[in-house]
């Protein structure tokens, strides 16, 4: 079948951007030539819902190359770079993508992706694999399983299988340590504060940011706010969590109270309406607001906009709410994953370890090593490899316990 994308003129720009992400990604070219290459990928077909940019991108071209036809989609038009599309459907990827598509059909995209009769998906808070429990379900015979990038989609998964109608094998891609430890924190860390500043062009520095949510997300945030010498406040609705923040060096204050003072406030939960009309109400003249977590409504934005009285766009990608008191706060990207929609996403190196986890995934569910249905946890030792290998890269490495400290580990005998 064939890809239908924006405009194929703009292919040239999308490789070279595709090429420099190949350069970097030293982790998932390993795992291409020792893992992907034993012939477990010819003649299958993987479905692929992701953000559309060069990472992504290049993680399709190395599965085509393995010998799997690919078909891509992502879950929406603001995750789609138009060149990145266009060089893909040239380099024999059928993506069905373009930033033109209303929001509205985004599902009808990922049909199509469907309708290439997957036996594995990739998936990108579950969309496609709620589809094929949904419209597509004629199809569900012929999928060996599933692969889950982020933390929202495994929720989900977890939520079909508590109601008992997950009905293939799924594999939370997110939860292996390899993904969400580097991933989620320094990979949302590094590129959601990259993208708030690059579109507001705005000094970090001495400025009063409120972090909502203080998970793996959260933490990186956090982190790389406060090295760049923001005044650091965490919001948490788990006391441990927020315990941790004190610890990490923040202070720790209800969101509602934080509303009054924060300059720049970033959620991160995956939950709706952390930050809603009562907070709007309080927060200052010229505060930012941007969203990092999985789902568009953690900023309550129909709220914002109903409490406007007028809204402007300010800069490309920063929208103005002005408040009937004359306030104005500024919305970045739209209230979705602020690094997707209003930046590059994640550092090339960080998704060259998430694409490998995904890539090795993957091949363990097209090898049936899963066949019940479920949420899984890749094994332990495949993330050890990933990391291993990313090691290797570096010049560096670890030791290996010897059989006798092994052997004392096990022993309860003094
Ligand atoms: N922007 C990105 O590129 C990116 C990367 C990875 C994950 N994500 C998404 O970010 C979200 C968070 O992921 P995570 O891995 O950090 O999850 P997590 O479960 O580790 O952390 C979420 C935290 O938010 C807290 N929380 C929930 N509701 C809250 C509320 N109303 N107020 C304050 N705190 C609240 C929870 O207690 C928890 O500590 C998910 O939706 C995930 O899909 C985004
Ligand atoms: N697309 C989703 C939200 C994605 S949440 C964030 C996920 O995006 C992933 N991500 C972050 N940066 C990139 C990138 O540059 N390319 C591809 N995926 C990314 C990351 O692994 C994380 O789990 C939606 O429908 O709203």
């Amino acid at each position: 079948m064939t890809s239908s994308v924006k405009d194929l003129s703009l292919a040239p720009g999308g490789h070279r951007k595709i090429d420099w992400a190949a350069r970097h990604s030293p982790v998932l070219n390993a795992v291409r030539d020792r893992y992907l290459k034993d012939g477990t990928f010819e003649g299958l077909t993987v479905g692929v819902s992701l953000p559309i940019e060069a990472k992504t991108a290049y993680l399709t071209v190395v599965l085509a190359e393995a010998g799997a036809e690919v078909a891509l989609a992502s879950p929406g038009p603001f995750f789609v770079q138009d060149d990145v599309a266009a060089a893909l459907a040239e380099r024999g990827v059928t993506v069905y993508a373009s930033s033109d598509n209303p929001p509205e059909e985004a599902d009808r995209e990922l049909e199509r992706v469907l309708d290439h009769g997957p036996d594995v998906i990739i998936d990108d808070r579950a969309a496609l694999t709620r589809l094929l429990h949904t419209t597509r379900r004629h199809l569900l015979g012929k999928v060996r399983g599933a692969s889950e990038e982020t933390t929202s989609g495994v929720a989900k998964l977890r939520a079909m299988q508590d109601q008992g109608v997950l009905e293939i094998p799924t594999i939370a891609a997110n939860d292996a340590r390899c993904k969400y430890l580097f991933d989620n924190r320094y990979g949302t860390g590094q590129s959601t504060i990259t993208a708030i500043m690059q579109n507001t062009n705005l000094m970090l520095g001495g400025k009063r940011l409120v972090v909502v949510g203080y998970g793996w997300c959260g933490k990186g945030i956090a982190r790389y706010a406060a090295g760049l010498g923001a005044r650091v406040t965490v919001c948490e609705v788990d006391p441990v969590r927020g315990l941790e923040a004190y610890a990490d060096g923040f202070d720790v204050l209800p969101a509602l109270e934080a509303a009054g003072f924060g300059e720049i406030f970033i959620t991160a939960t995956g939950g709706r309406h952390v930050l809603a009309r009562e907070h709007f109400e309080r927060m200052r003249n010229g505060a930012i607001l941007a969203n990092a977590g999985g789902v568009d409504v953690e900023i309550d934005v129909d709220a914002l906009g109903e409490l406007a009285r007028k809204r402007y766009e300010a800069r490309r990608n920063v929208e103005a709410f002005v408040m009937p008191d004359g306030r104005e706060l500024h919305l970045v990207g739209r209230g979705m994953v602020v690094n997707l929609t209003a930046g590059d996403g994640h550092p090339v190196e960080i998704m060259d370890l998430t694409f490998a986890i995904q890539a090795l995934c993957a091949h363990h569910l097209a090898n049936r090593r899963q066949t019940e249905p479920g949420v899984h946890l890749l094994p332990r030792e495949i993330d050890d490899r990933v990391a291993g290998i990313k090691l290797q890269t570096l010049g560096m490495g670890v030791d290996r316990l010897t059989p006798q400290q092994e052997e004392f580990l096990r022993e309860w005998r003094e």
